[in-house]
C-alpha cells in the first residue's frame, strides 16, 4: 500500500445492549483504493461503515482519521412532498466546504455541475427529487457524494436494484474516485462491485473473517523463442 492510512480502527467493539455488532475490528483504510465490505445480513457491515464515517462511537477501541468524509446513503431522508430539486440534493454535498450560510461559490457550483454530469443526471437537475425513480435517486445521491470531493467516500449498497448500465456507471465512478486519490469504502453484495474491488473485507458475526487484496496485475514475461 502506497500511502499512510486515512482511517485507522483499532480493537473496535460496538454493542447494542447485549448484542455485539462489531468485535475486535482493526482496519487501516488507504487513499487510492476501493475497499468492499462484504458479509451476510447482520454481519455488521453498516455498523462498520458508521464507525469508519465517525458517526458511531465504538463501545471499545479507537478510530483515528484524517481528511473529509462523504457518506452516500441508500436513500435520502427527504419527503417526496418537499419541493427539493435534484440539483438541491446534489448541492448538499458541497455544504461541508461552504460557510455557515452555505452560499454557493463558483467552485461549489462547478462541483455540482460536474457531479450531475458524471452520474448522468444533469438532464434531471430541475426535476423534484421526489419524482425520480429509485435508480435515478441512487445516482443523484452518489452525485451528492462526488460533489463533496472528499478524501473518504463511503457507500452503502450503491448498486442495489439498479439496471446494468446504472450499476456500471456507479462502479466506474467509484474507480475514478479512487484514481483521484480518495479512499472508497463500499458495502456491497453485488458480484460486479466485488470483482472491481482493490480489497475485500469480509465480516462474519461482527468480526473480520478475511481481508483480501486484489492481486497486482503482473505483465506476462516476454516469450523467449529458441534459436
Ligand atoms: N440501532 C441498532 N439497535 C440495535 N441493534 C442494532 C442496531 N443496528 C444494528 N443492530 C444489530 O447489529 C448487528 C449488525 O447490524 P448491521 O446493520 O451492521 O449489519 P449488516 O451486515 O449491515 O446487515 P444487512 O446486510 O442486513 O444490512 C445486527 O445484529 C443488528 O440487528
Amino acid at each position: 500500500m502506497p500511502s499512510s492510512p486515512c482511517v485507522q480502527l483499532r480493537d473496535v467493539d460496538v454493542a447494542f445492549g447485549a448484542r455485539a455488532a462489531l468485535r475486535d475490528v482493526s482496519l487501516d483504510l488507504h487513499a487510492g483504493a476501493v475497499t468492499v465490505v462484504a458479509g451476510p445480513n447482520g454481519a455488521g457491515k453498516s455498523t462498520l461503515l458508521e464507525v469508519v464515517a465517525g458517526t458511531r462511537v465504538p463501545s471499545r477501541g479507537s478510530r483515528t482519521a484524517t481528511g473529509s468524509v462523504a457518506v452516500v446513503p441508500q436513500r435520502a431522508g427527504v419527503s417526496d412532498l418537499l419541493p427539493i430539486t435534484v440539483r438541491d440534493v446534489v448541492a448538499v454535498g458541497t455544504w461541508g466546504r461552504l460557510g455557515a450560510w452555505r452560499r454557493a461559490d463558483a467552485a461549489a457550483r462547478a462541483a455540482v455541475d460536474e457531479a450531475l454530469q458524471r452520474l448522468e443526471v444533469a438532464d434531471l437537475a430541475r426535476r423534484p427529487y421526489g419524482a425520480l425513480s429509485g435508480g435515478q435517486r441512487q445516482r443523484a445521491l452518489l452525485a451528492q457524494g462526488l460533489a463533496a470531493r472528499a478524501d473518504l467516500v463511503l457507500l452503502d449498497e450503491p448498486t442495489t436494484g439498479l439496471d446494468a448500465a446504472s450499476g456500471e456507471r456507479i462502479r466506474a465512478v467509484m474507480a475514478d474516485e479512487a484514481a483521484r486519490g480518495a479512499a472508497v469504502v463500499c458495502v456491497s453484495h453485488d458480484p460486479a462491485v466485488l470483482a472491481g474491488a482493490d480489497r475485500i473485507v469480509a465480516l462474519a458475526d461482527g468480526a473480520i473473517a478475511s481481508d483480501t487484496r486484489a492481486p497486482a496485475v503482473v505483465a506476462p514475461a516476454p516469450r523467449t523463442t529458441a534459436r
